[in-house]
């Protein structure tokens, strides 16, 4: 892959797509070069337990950056439902795994989304699924956060947006500073989410005991 595609980059790409199956072009090249990372880390790519690893690893990384070839707009402009509800919708818990853009090493955590419609509603999984599109990109938190936000906000046009996402970074725990504990947390809103009172309602239903269901 050519272009930088660390930046907002919504583009569909999915011309790209090798069309024989679900993999992108690059798959053998991308192969390639794990072979010979194998072997500068020091070991023997040629032994029967790595054989078929370089391949493996080629399809894993397509899949984990499978977000490069969605269109996170399109997913929610095709399940755009007209509806006089002005009440916040919440979408909590939404299971996160990303790459970290430093490390190339996963980041993984839950994603919390509110927004207060304004004439038009999302499918509820199209939620989950522009989360999910915008972290199988090389990540910071920030950013995801901030994509997620700004594409609610300028598909669906709601009142407002809020995204808070919770993560641990397997970077700061299986090497760096070795904290295995820590957890990050970013939020970014828009439109009525500037006003305390929306922010404290969304958080205070974040709290609320919804394990109970
Ligand atoms: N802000 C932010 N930082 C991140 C994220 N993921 C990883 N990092 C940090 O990116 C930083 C990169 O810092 P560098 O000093 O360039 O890299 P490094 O020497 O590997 O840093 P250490 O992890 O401290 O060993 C580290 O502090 C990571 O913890 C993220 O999503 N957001
Ligand atoms: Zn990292």
């Amino acid at each position: 892959m050519a272009q930088n595609k660390g930046q907002n980059n919504d583009t569909d790409n999915s011309t790209a797509m090798n069309p024989e199956n679900e993999f992108r072009d690059g798959l053998d090249d991308l192969a390639t070069h794990y072979r010979h990372i194998l072997t500068l880390l020091g070991e023997d790519a040629q032994r029967e337990g790595l054989e078929k690893t370089p391949m493996r690893v080629a399809k894993a990384m397509q899949i984990l950056t499978r977000g490069y070839t969605q269109d996170p707009h399109k997913v929610l402009t095709d399940a755009l439902f007209k509806e006089d509800y002005n009440q916040m919708v919440i979408v909590k818990d939404i299971d996160v795994f990303s790459l970290c853009e430093h490390h190339l090493l996963p980041f993984y955590g839950k994603c919390h989304v509110a927004y207060i419609p304004n004439g038009y509603i999302t499918g509820l999984s199209k939620v989950a699924r522009v989360v999910d599109i915008f972290s199988h990109r090389l990540q910071v938190q920030e950013r995801l956060t901030q994509q997620i936000k700004d594409c609610i906000q300028q598909t669906l046009k709601p009142q407002g947006v809020m995204v808070v996402i919770e993560a641990k970074h397997m970077c700061m725990q299986m090497r760096g500073v070795e904290k295995q504990n820590a957890i990050t947390t970013t939020s970014d809103f828009s439109g009525v989410f500037n006003d305390l009172t929306t922010r404290q309602e969304f958080m205070s239903l974040l709290r609320g005991e919804s394990k109970r269901i």
